[in-house]
């Protein structure tokens, strides 16, 4: 490469404020993205279908009719699932196998419990009516991304699953379209951006309006999902992919390489992250990135990702790469060493954790089972992978006896007229026995 990846190590005196800087990204910096996101959710909540032709043909330079024709019925993607060839079928199938075994074990169940004096408490799990589903396909399609997105739903009982896809210059993929059938996809509009985001959340004459809209995208979507939170839920805001590869010096340094590149090639915001106590190992990763990015079909991508955003750290040991990783908080954190469990302890913010020279992030990315839509850009301090959980929610169930109301009756008006609310107050008294 030209220009030399950034090459940080924790003894330097300034590590704390360039690990900082490498890490910065902030969807919400961007004052055009924020004022042409708003102008779009604003258009497509008041005039409905037609905003979106036109946001459609604007960005991805599709021009149809009506929006009947940005529909694609069942029929259409059961055919895509009988033209797609062999090998890709059976490999969407056993993927999908996998991520809904993986899922089933997240599923919650309602529960309940009876006091002493027959009062029943407990949860009622339900899951969402209509969820959206988010499938990128600006730069690249992601047909994995539909079984991610739409196998946790339907694990959880969702009613009815919209997708939105974007099909820049009208190019379906029908990869995506078949992995909606194996899904189970209810609806597939062919829609992209804050455009489609905004006719999930307000819905539109032809697309419905639903309670969650989950999935990955852009800077436009990210955004939109920003914006519209609260007249819909979302998953989280999900931002470039990122990975961190922890690595003792002892894998091979190609295989670190491609694996750092697997993320670097979705797009030229993504991080690769490379920490290892062994500063030879970092040399020898630089020299496999310089002699394998030419061979690479999406150079410029990497590169620009690679040069911008990514970084080979030195560590003083394994103890320290796993400060740094925690500090990090990475969506991937790929751990290459001899004893990956006995990292673990160390290990506690990150969206998924890899573990061992032969666990290839890209694996979770397709089939491993467990789900590739993950918490970015530090989030995986305070969020987790898309699940079940998230189709899911929860009501509190209270049932009180005759012997209960009277004994908490008693507790709730004490504390109601301590807070100066008597209705609250008399509320509960009515149910005590004089
Ligand atoms: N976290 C995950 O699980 C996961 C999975 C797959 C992809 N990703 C990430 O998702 C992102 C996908 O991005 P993408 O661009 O390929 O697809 P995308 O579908 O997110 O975005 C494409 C849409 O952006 C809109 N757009 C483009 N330029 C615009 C402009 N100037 N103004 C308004 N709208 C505009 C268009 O409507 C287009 O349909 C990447 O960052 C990738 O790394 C994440
Ligand atoms: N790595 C992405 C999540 O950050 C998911 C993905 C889809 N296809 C390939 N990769
Ligand atoms: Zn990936």
């Amino acid at each position: 490469m030209n220009d030399r990846i950034t090459r940080l190590t924790t003894t330097q005196s300034d590590f704390d404020s360039a690990l900082a800087k490498l890490l910065a990204w902030d969807d919400s910096v961007d004052h055009q993205v924020n004022e042409s996101v708003r102008h779009i959710l604003r258009e497509v909540k008041t005039r409905g279908d037609a905003a979106v032709l036109e946001f459609t043909e604007k960005f991805d330079r599709l021009k149809v009719g009506s929006m009947a024709e940005l529909e694609m019925d069942k029929s259409r993607l059961q055919e895509a699932l009988e033209r797609i060839p062999q090998d890709q079928r059976v490999a969407l199938e056993k993927a999908a196998e996998r991520v809904r075994d993986y899922h089933e074990r997240q599923d919650q169940k309602s529960w309940q419990y009876e006091d002493e004096d027959g009062t029943i408490l407990g949860q009622k799990v339900t899951p969402l009516d209509r969820a959206g589903l988010y499938v990128p396909g600006g730069k690249a399609a992601y047909p994995s991304s539909v079984l991610m997105n739409a196998i946790p739903a339907k694990v959880a009982g969702v009613g009815e699953l919209i997708m939105v896809v974007p099909t820049p210059d009208g190019v379906v993929n029908d990869m995506v379209l078949a992995a909606a059938a194996i899904a189970g996809v209810d609806r597939v509009f062919t829609l992209g951006g804050a455009q489609a985001v905004a006719a999930l959340a307000y819905g539109t004459e032809t697309v419905p309006a639903v309670d969650k809209i989950v999935g990955p995208g852009n800077i436009f979507v990210a955004t939109a999902k920003r914006e519209v939170f609260g007249v819909v839920g979302i998953d989280m805001i999900a931002g470039p992919s990122e990975i961190l590869v922890i690595c003792d010096g002892k894998t091979d340094p190609d295989w670190i390489a491609m694996d750092l590149f697997s993320q670097a090639e979705h797009d030229e915001q993504a991080q690769s992250i490379l920490i290892s106590p062994d500063a030879a190992f970092l040399d020898a990763v630089e020299a496999s990135i310089n002699k394998l990015l030419p061979t690479m079909e999406r150079e410029e991508i990497i590169r620009t990702s690679m040069i911008g955003r990514g970084a080979l750290i030195h560590v003083a040991d394994l103890k320290e790469a796993a400060e740094v990783s925690n500090r990090i908080a990475p969506e991937h954190l790929e751990l290459s060493v001899e004893d990956p469990q006995a990292m673990l302890d160390d290990i506690r913010h990150a969206g998924a954790i890899f573990m061992g020279r032969y666990t290839a992030e890209a694996l979770g990315d397709y089939c491993a089972g467990p789900n590739h839509v993950l918490p970015t850009s530090g989030t995986a301090r305070f969020s987790s992978p898309l699940g079940v959980y998230d189709f899911q929610k929860r009501s509190s169930l209270i049932g009180f006896s005759p012997e209960g109301a009277d004994r908490m009756g008693r507790v709730a008006s004490v504390l109601a007229r301590g807070e100066g609310l008597t209705a609250h107050a008399r509320s509960a008294e009515y149910r005590i026995n004089e």
